[in-house]
């Protein structure tokens, strides 16, 4: 039986990664479902070429399209925390998520998690990708703790005084990856690193004391997990989404040559280092709001996304991303307990305080 896909966001990076390897694995897997935003014509030609009469346009008639079509997995690949509706449609399914669009586990934390059944949700961010296959050597009791690897982005080596006039062209070029603009921009800033933090702390229940970030310039080790004998596993490959999207389309099985191994016939040189906290200050930023829970990692996503915009509009120079989130975190008052509802409002109220604040 061919594994039947939904793609959401099929237009995107990591869209059209997956359908490449679908497309490579005609006899493994079947797309059932596409989605896009906006990208209409695209997503028409997608959809005829891999014969799939169910499409959507926009997160809600996404959502709809998962709670319509059977499936067996559905690949998340939404940019934004607009993705939460989707990624709650198909858990509450009983898909397999195979999850790219982080936002919606960060922002929806436990909302997210308590309708999971073990191994519903298989990662495909590549550090949690990397992790859960580094996590089959070991007992949850011999894990002493995740180290998440961070490229460092293009501004890596610079001190807070030389981000100052960096402009959007130069945050978008990524040293290793080729991604969607607001994943690039977040990794620039470190705020894809400080969210992927909290990922791993909902994904793999590890506390934020043992979940640490080192500095890996060249992208092949995707992260380690290190054990209570001292032993530290990592997963290494040459940076490429299509491995730890096939995993997620088909965990815990291998998808065969879908990406190049490492050549050791030439020299290689992987280095690591750490993270400059003053001038890349949103790890920290993200792990304060990690403990905090409830509305606070949704506060720090909702005001990052209006920042990230703003910045691209030419509105703000790069510091002011993640000072506008430091700043409307502040100023966040978590009111009772997480539901939708509360969720909701907190995002509203932290994208209004957000460009209150950008528009200064
Ligand atoms: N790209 C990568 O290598 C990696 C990405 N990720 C994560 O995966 C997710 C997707 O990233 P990426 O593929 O790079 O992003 P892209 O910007 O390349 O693609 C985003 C996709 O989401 C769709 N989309 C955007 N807005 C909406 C909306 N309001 N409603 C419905 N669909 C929407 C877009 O449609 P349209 O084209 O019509 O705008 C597009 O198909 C993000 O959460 C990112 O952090 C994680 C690890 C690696
Ligand atoms: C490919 C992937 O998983 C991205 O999320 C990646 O992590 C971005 O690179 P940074 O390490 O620069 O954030
Ligand atoms: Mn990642």
């Amino acid at each position: 039986m061919r594994r039947r896909v939904v793609i959401l966001g099929s237009t995107g990076s990591i869209g059209t990664q997956a359908l490449d390897v679908i497309k490579a694995n005609p006899t493994r897997f079947e797309v059932v479902g596409l989605s896009a935003g906006s990208n209409r014509a695209l997503l028409e030609r997608q959809a005829a070429e891999f014969e799939v009469d169910a499409t959507a346009l926009g997160a809600d008639e996404a959502e709809q399209l998962v709670r319509d079509v059977d499936a067996d997995v559905v690949l998340n690949g939404i940019t934004g925390s607009v993705g939460l509706g989707p990624t709650l449609a198909a858990l509450s399914a009983g898909r397999t998520l195979a999850l790219a669009n982080k936002e919606s586990l960060i922002v929806g934390g436990d909302l997210v998690k308590s309708l999971a059944a073990p191994g519903q949700i298989v990662p495909v961010d590549s550090e949690h990708s990397a992790i859960a296959q580094a996590l089959r050597s070991g007992t949850a009791g011999e894990v002493r703790r995740l180290v998440l690897t961070a490229s460092g982005g293009p501004f890596r080596g610079r001190r807070r005084g030389q981000l100052a006039d960096v402009t959007p062209a130069q945050a978008l070029a990524h040293p290793t990856w080729n991604m969607g603009p607001v994943v690039t921009t977040n990794s620039a800033t470190l705020v894809n690193k400080g969210l992927e933090v909290i990922e791993a702390h909902l994904l793999f229940d590890v506390d934020y004391e043992r979940i640490d970030v080192v500095v890996h310039p060249q992208s092949v080790v995707h992260s380690m997990v290190e054990f209570i004998d001292g032993s530290t596993i990592a997963q290494a490959s040459p940076p490429d989404m299509r491995l730890p999207i096939s995993l997620g389309l088909d965990w815990p099985n291998r998808v065969a040559a879908v990406g190049a191994p490492i050549d050791w016939t030439v020299p290689q040189n992987w280095t690591f280092e750490p993270l400059d906290d003053s001038a890349f200050p949103a790890v920290n930023l993200a792990k304060h709001v990690g403990r905090a829970g409830g509305t606070y990692p949704a506060v720090f996503n909702a005001a990052n996304e209006q920042a990230v915009a703003a910045f691209h509009a030419g509105a703000i120079g790069f510091l002011a991303i993640v000072d506008t989130i430091q700043r409307v975190v502040e100023a966040h008052e978590q009111d009772g307990p997480l539901t939708r509802e509360s969720l909701s409002a907190a995002e509203d109220w932290a994208r209004a305080a957000a460009d209150k604040l950008l528009a200064r």
